[in-house]
């Protein structure tokens, strides 16, 4: 089976510090890969490297694009990335005001979308917000309210239906329940693992938390000082991790 997603030798510096560097992965349709470890281990530039927000100094990100097979997104023309960023991947902010546009109504934060890959009818427009509206379960009444009405867990159930209403193949998530209320960050949790199994989603997470990627991810990546320490099947590297620092992160030893 080809890969969705083939990461090879990645590596992105900021001047002489090195966010990451040796990264190397594959990811097959359907899965969900979640990458953890301490802060400033690296999570977020690898996240933003793999979704084309940073450039990185070395390696190469091809991803199976559906009308044209792989391709090389590190060196693809920013024109066709932007074009990618719409259709086949998403990207779920931890802060959903990065991800949300909040002047805008709910209902035209998940309706915009639509109009940017060709909808046009404003009927059909209407009626695919309202019911993504409330698969996020935000109720029909609040589809004219501005985001910056809604509470911390709201806006973000808004920011997931903004980024699946289009059908994306791949989504990039930056610690989607991070900044929440334990209780609403369960919730959150939930609601995510239904929409990734339903839609059939591949997705990589970046996350500091755990049961984030118990519940979610199939496959782990642990990061340490900008290079991946240990990988593999979830379950396996929580509960039996080979490198001693995994053993300290499953231990609760380390505040992540
Ligand atoms: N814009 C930047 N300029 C300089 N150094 C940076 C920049 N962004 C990140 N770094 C450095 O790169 C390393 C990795 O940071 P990164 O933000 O990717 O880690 P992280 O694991 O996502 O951390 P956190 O969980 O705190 O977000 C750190 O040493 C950090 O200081």
């Amino acid at each position: 089976m080809t890969p969705l997603l083939s990461v090879k030798n990645i590596e992105k510096r900021y001047g002489a510090r090195i966010g990451c560097t040796g990264v190397n992965f594959d990811l097959f349709p359907g899965e969900v890969m979640g990458i953890v470890g301490e802060s400033g281990s690296g999570k977020s530039t690898l996240l933003n490297c793999l979704a084309g927000h940073l450039a990185p100094d070395q390696g190469s990100v091809t991803y199976d694009r559906t009308s044209t097979g792989p391709v090389d997104t590190v060196t693809m023309a920013e024109a066709e990335r932007r074009m990618l960023s719409r259709t086949e991947w998403a990207f779920v902010h931890q802060n959903p005001r990065d991800g949300l546009r909040m002047g805008v109504s709910a209902g035209g934060n998940v309706g915009e979308r639509l109009m940017a890959v060709g909808a046009r009818h404003y009927g059909n427009i209407r009626e695919t917000s309202t019911d993504w509206l409330g698969r996020v379960e935000i109720a029909d009444s609040r589809i004219d309210d501005r985001p910056s009405a809604f509470s911390g867990g709201m806006q973000q159930r808004l920011q997931i239906a903004r980024n699946l209403v289009t059908g994306p193949r791949l989504v990039f998530m930056d610690e989607p329940t991070g900044g929440l209320d334990v209780s609403v960050q369960a919730r959150l949790l939930d609601l995510l693992r239904g929409l990734v199994r339903e839609m059939g989603l591949s997705a990589i997470i970046v996350t500091h938390d755990l049961a984030v990627v118990r519940l979610l991810a199939d496959r782990l990546m642990v990061m340490k000082d900008g290079n991946v320490i240990e990988q593999g099947l979830t379950d396996q590297v929580l509960d039996d991790p080979q490198a001693a620092y995994t053993q300290l992160l499953v231990s609760s030893v380390l505040q992540v």
